[in-house]
């Protein structure tokens, strides 16, 4: 049985749908992402789980059991805000005992448990420290034992790391992945940083305009977006209308590409992954703009006929800005998604 269950959600502010029917399974122990452009409905999604927002239609079920009627607070579900909300009158100790007290756990349990998740999330010792003196990845650790201190059953978190800088975040979605599989907490996270999401999922949910646009494993959605939309999210740019021949290639405005065995002759969309545009091909193109991103540059090509590309290449093997370059496609590289951009007009 799923620990949630979604099934045809609705839910409006007024007259504006934030949300379309929306399916959604989670097992139990599952970490999930939901993924999106600003507006799609993320929160509002975490909202209607929570209670905070009552759906207009369609059911959510915990543990089996309809949610409708039910009050936040019964639901057994911890919320993280983006702007973790700890209360500055109290110290760390006072900020992830509240809840317990809430729950009427006993003083001596809850200092044991306080204890135990300042160990877990990496203060330990810190009970006493004012939150005011802490650095924001401390406040966010806080605010996150906070809300594991009730043992909910299931835990949300909206934008969870998005005050913090790249490296903290980066650093901090790998530890909360380890401290979530430790605890076999089950999660259900909401951000706009895919990097963030893909660190921290078991799965990913992509959603646009209030609907499941794909669902996934970070890496099947990466290597297998559904359409252009989700395809452009994930900041994949070589997108173009296209016509798969029975030849092995596809008829581009970049001209012939070769696409993976067994694709479906038709029309489509192909995108083709900055890797899987070379250098020294037959496409006369000029490099508009280099890069660097470490291990990799990201070359923006402008090429004689077809929409700009965007190229990968080794640093040491990086031409110069200005100089005119050849390109040639793999095929290993090139994804072909359905013809439309994901809305179901086919345009191209
Ligand atoms: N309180 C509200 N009153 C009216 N409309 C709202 C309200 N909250 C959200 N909306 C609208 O509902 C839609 C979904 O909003 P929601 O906050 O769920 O999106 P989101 O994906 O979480 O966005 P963000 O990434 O910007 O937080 C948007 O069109 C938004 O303008």
């Amino acid at each position: 049985m799923s620990l949630l269950e979604l099934s045809g959600v609705r839910a409006s502010y007024g007259r504006r749908t934030a949300l379309h029917a929306v399916d959604l399974r989670m097992a139990a122990h599952e970490t999930v992402c939901v993924l999106g452009p600003s507006g799609s409905g993320k929160s509002t999604l975490l909202r209607v789980v929570a209670g905070l927002t009552a759906p207009d239609g369609g059911t959510v079920r915990l543990d089996g059991r309809d949610q409708a009627g039910v009050p936040p607070h019964r639901r057994g579900v911890g919320l993280m805000f983006q702007d973790h909300q700890l209360f500055p009158q109290r110290d760390v100790g006072g900020n992830i005992a509240f809840g317990l007290r809430m729950h009427r756990v006993p003083a001596a349990e809850a200092e044991r448990r306080v204890a135990e998740l300042l160990e877990l999330v990496g203060l330990p010792g810190a009970q006493r420290r004012p939150v005011s003196g802490l650095s924001g990845g401390e406040q966010q650790r806080v605010a996150l034992a906070r809300a594991l201190a009730p043992r909910p059953r299931l835990l949300m978190l909206d934008e969870p790391l998005g005050q913090l800088d790249r490296d903290l975040r980066e650093r901090l979605a790998v530890e909360l992945r380890q401290l979530f599989r430790r605890l076999g907490t089950t999660v259900l996270a909401v951000t706009h940083d895919q990097g963030e999401a893909f660190a921290l999922a078991d799965r990913v949910l992509v959603m646009r305009e209030g609907r499941v646009a794909q669902t996934g494993s970070p890496l099947e959605v990466w290597q297998r977006p559904a359409d252009a939309f989700v395809a452009r999210f994930l900041g994949f740019r070589n997108i173009a209308g296209a016509r798969v021949g029975a030849d092995g290639h596809a008829d581009t405005p970049w001209g012939a590409v070769p696409v993976p065995d067994g694709t479906p002759p038709g029309p489509c969309r192909v995108l083709i992954r900055p890797p899987g545009v070379r250098l020294g091909g037959a496409l006369p193109a000029v490099v508009r703009a280099r890069t660097f991103r470490g291990d990799h540059v990201l070359l923006h090509l402008e090429p004689e006929r077809g929409p700009a590309l965007e190229a990968a290449c080794r640093p040491a093997a990086a031409p110069a800005e200005g100089e005119a370059v050849g390109v040639g496609f793999d095929a290993a590289e090139v994804v072909t998604l359905p013809p439309g951009d994901g809305d179901g007009a086919s345009t191209q």
